[in-house]
């Protein structure tokens, strides 16, 4: 790689940007995606740090051998260097776009993301000059003569700023010991406020202040002088009972939220004392000093802390997978950085490198790592109840396997780490306060739930995906789904399910990222509020990335269901149990029937309720789990909804053999995002064009509006579609599935060619089908020969359905309001 033309092409960027540097904190929160890009661009940035360590301490170490993996280290950093350029491009690139599309706050963006980007390439430009200063170290002959230019007072000053720099965007790599390398010898903590806010640059901080505690702090305070030998003895925590660590600032003002990213004042001291932590800020103002403490009880639960573990004993190796272990930490990314950024629900994925083949390792020592971080934050595991919500495993800043996070991941990464394949695991863990029950909306069909865990789990194209596929059980526009039994592993440690129960896994056709959002999204989002009893629960999601392209296949777990809503009808004469078939196909008992009907009716239409009332604002568990939020998307409408509500999307649950079931709102395939689809467009990957929803069960509003044209769909759409299928059940419960509801379907299609519900009249005009309106008149005479007080009780539903088939969408009753009028009828 070229490094003068990179350099060239990082200073083109700045040309392309208006630099105007300015408070706009204020921002910060709507521009939070940006800031996963420059997040993502400091992830890079590590591995050229770690290259220019490994190589400054390879020297060190021979002087008279030139080191073989010199050049490989080189070509890390330089490539490194070439990907953040590309990702700087992207990311200007990506600014200016969104500014255009979005034109009174695009001025205030484009302004806000070039003064990022020119802190950016101001950094990268150092840390350029240090790999073209140690590229013509590379080119001398003897290690003597490329000692001379590296202990120059340039090359050290150079140097330093490259270290700086590295403590402004963080390290994962563990520093050299001190006095083994001028590279490591950073004393002060100096911290940008702004960046302070971005979540990598927050860790980068911590990391450099732990470096300099951990490696440096004896050199850098009195009191840290013990430390730094505890420190660098094996699986010892940075910080002790009685220890206070130091570390100044200047130019920061104000205290951040979360320790130990803080340092803003000048002098902030982190006082172990007991079992308990204490950060005491002191802020110097007027000559007076002025002591803020946070005590161990906030920092309990609302606080970080971080650790650092270190390792230095020589592995036991044994076995192939042990050996290819130690290969891999042998290469130089052995490093591995773990940081925890929640001590909450088990929630957020976790990014693991070069350990991807080897997660059942990794899998079943969580809990005991969640002890061990709890335990030195100074809490009693024992009576803690906040779950653990996230982790990341990294290797070099890169990311190539992405593990859910269970307590099992960190504590076998420690395992890991005693056994010596990383060298080094840094934890960084944040305390969430216990969940509340209070907080969870507690309906008759709601649940409370300790987690909220959907795993994310990626596998590359190499790696087999963690379930056996037995038989395809359904197809639909969108996928394939799948009876599968998966991995025990899985089952056990992730999904806390037995072995041998069987699973369904919806195998996405489309390779389209945001396809597959769509759906995802919604359901997490269901997840983390409550588990509805008439909401299908997702168990888990996988990405198998392709090696051929950047494309992934996309594949949902969920539990499996005995069919839908549609096979119920058909052939109920199948279903093998004698009660169940007793109640649903022989129907001698018509109230006990009537019952069961009304409950689930009651039950979807709660589920509906639950899908509306879903704000379209991504959870905090969301945010972490994508890198990039489709935030374009998120501003289209602010309410959930399902869109496509039909008996082929209920699916029927037996829970037991005795009950006839349970009915369950699935495929959110169009929900959420319905209105951008409606357009038709064709997006990336789906293989044909989309359409709105099932014809048979949309509503009037989405061809007709008084001013003409095609409403977006709303929540009132859902109603209406239930409502057929409300109509569609008791047509089945009173007549049967072959006279009662084909014998409806053709009645219907005389009207209308797609089956609709509602009609055009020769006017243009749109009116309810008349075959529907037969259907009804024709279902209230069937009740009235069925037994009190069940026929009223259908001739009570059957106005309930009438008022979900309203033809003006504002007639029709929420979801909401429509399962309290029908929980009057049991
Ligand atoms: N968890 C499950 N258990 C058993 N069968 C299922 C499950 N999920 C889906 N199916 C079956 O697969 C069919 C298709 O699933 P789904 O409707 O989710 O796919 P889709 O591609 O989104 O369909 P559509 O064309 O309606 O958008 C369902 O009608 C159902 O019969």
């Amino acid at each position: 790689m070229d490094i003068a033309s990179l350099v060239a092409s990082s200073l083109g960027v700045a040309d392309i940007t208006v630099r105007v540097g300015f408070g706009l904190r204020q921002l910060q929160k709507s521009f939070s995606e940006a800031l996963e890009h420059v997040d993502n661009i400091a992830q890079q940035t590590r591995t050229i740090d770690f290259a220019i360590r490994q190589i400054c301490s390879l020297l060190e170490q021979s002087r008279d051998t030139f080191p073989a993996s010199f050049e490989l280290h080189l070509d890390e950093s330089t490539t490194a260097i070439g990907r953040v350029v590309g990702q700087i491009q992207d990311h200007t690139e990506a600014v200016k776009a969104k500014a255009e599309k979005s034109p009174s706050k695009g001025k205030i963006l484009q302004l806000w993301h070039a003064d990022k980007v020119g802190q950016w390439e101001k950094n990268l430009g150092v840390q350029i000059q240090a790999l073209l200063l140690l590229l013509e170290v590379a080119n001398l002959r003897s290690n003597v003569e490329r000692f001379s230019v590296l202990e120059q007072a340039s090359s050290k000053r150079l140097f330093e700023r490259a270290s700086s720099f590295s403590a402004r965007v963080g390290s994962s790599s563990r520093a050299p010991a001190s006095g083994q390398s001028f590279y490591a010898e950073t004393k002060t903590f100096s911290f940008d406020p702004d960046l302070l806010q971005t979540k990598v640059y927050r860790r980068a901080c911590e990391s450099a202040w732990r470096r300099d505690v951990t490696v440096n702090g004896d050199e850098y305070d009195d009191n840290c002088s013990s430390l730094s030998s505890r420190a660098s003895s094996s699986n010892h925590l940075a910080v002790e009972p009685g220890d206070f660590i130091h570390g100044s600032s200047a130019g920061v003002r104000e205290i951040p939220d979360g320790f130990p990213y803080c340092a803003p004042t000048n002098s902030t001291r982190l006082h172990v004392s007991g079992s308990a932590l204490q950060l005491v800020s002191e802020i110097s103002t007027t000559g007076q000093t002025q002591a803020t403490t946070m005590s161990s009880d906030t920092y309990a639960t609302q606080g970080t802390f971080a650790t650092t573990i270190s390792s230095d004993s020589q592995p036991a190796i044994a076995g192939q997978e042990r050996s290819s272990l130690k290969s891999i930490a042998s290469s130089g990314k052995s490093i591995v950085r773990v940081v925890v950024d929640n001590v909450g629900s088990d929630q957020v994925e976790v990014p693991v490198c070069h350990v991807s083949e080897h997660y059942r390792l990794v899998y079943d020592a969580i809990p005991k790592t969640r002890d061990r971080i709890l335990a030195a934050g100074g809490i009693d595991p024992a009576v803690y109840e906040g779950a653990m919500a996230g982790c990341n495993i990294e290797a070099s800043g890169e990311a190539i396997h992405r593990f859910p996070f269970t307590a099992a991941f960190l504590g076998a990464a420690l395992e890991k780490m005693e056994e010596c394949y990383y060298s080094v695991i840094e934890v960084v863990a944040q305390f969430s306060p216990p969940p509340s029950l209070d907080d969870s909306p507690a309906t008759s069909q709601t649940v409370a739930r300790p987690s909220t865990f959907v795993p994310h789990i990626i596998v590359d194209g190499h790696s087999a995906l963690p379930f056996t596929t037995q038989a395809q059980i359904g197809k639909g526009g969108f996928s394939k789904v799948f009876q599968v039994k998966i991995d025990p592993t899985l089952s056990q440690s992730l999904l806390n399910v037995k072995t041998t129960q069987l699973f369904a896994v919806k195998k996405l056709r489309t390779v389209d990222e945001k396809a597959f959002r769509r759906e995802s999204d919604i359901l997490r989002q269901l997840s983390s509020r409550s588990r509805h009893r008439h909401i299908i629960n997702l168990l888990a999601t996988f990405e198998q990335r392709q090696t051929s392209d950047m494309e992934s296949m996309y594949y949902l777990l969920f539990p499996l269901a005995a069919g839908n809503l549609r096979d119920l009808w058909n052939d109920a004469d199948t279903v093998t149990s004698k009660a169940v078939r007793d109640s649903l196909c022989s129907r001698r008992d018509y109230g006990q029937l009537a019952r069961w009907m009304f409950d689930q009716c009651i039950g979807l239409a709660d589920g509906l309720r639950e899908i509306h009332t879903v704000l379209n604002t991504p959870p905090d568990s969301l945010a972490l789990y994508h890198h990039r939020p489709i935030r374009e998307e998120l501003e289209v409408e602010q309410f959930g909804r399902h869109g496509d509500i039909k008996p082929e999307n209920i699916l029927w649950f037996r829970d037991d053999n005795e009950s006839p079931g349970r009915l369950v709102i699935a495929d959110f395939g169009l929900g959420r995002l319905h209105s951008s689809i409606s357009k038709g467009k064709k997006t990336k990957g789906t293989r044909r064009k989309r359409i709105a929803c099932t014809p048979t069960y949309r509503a009037p509003e989405s061809e007709w509006s008084p001013t003409g044209g095609g409403k977006p769909v709303s929540r009132a759409y859902d109603v209406w579609s239930l409502g057929c299928v409300y109509l569609e059940f008791a047509t089945w419960f009173l007549m049967g599935s072959g006279a009662g509801v084909d014998e409806f379907r053709r009645k219907r299609r005389k009207h209308a060619a797609d089956e609709a519900f509602f009609t055009n009249r020769d006017g243009g005009e749109v009116c309810l089908s008349p075959a529907v309106q037969e259907q009804a008149q024709k279902l209230r005479w069937e009740a009235s020969y069925v037994d009190s007080p069940t026929s009223e009780g259908l001739h009570s539903f059957l106005t309930s359905v009438g008022s979900c088939l309203e033809i003006d969408a504002e007639k029709r009753p929420p979801a909401g309001t429509l399962a309290a009028e029908l929980q009057k009828l049991v």
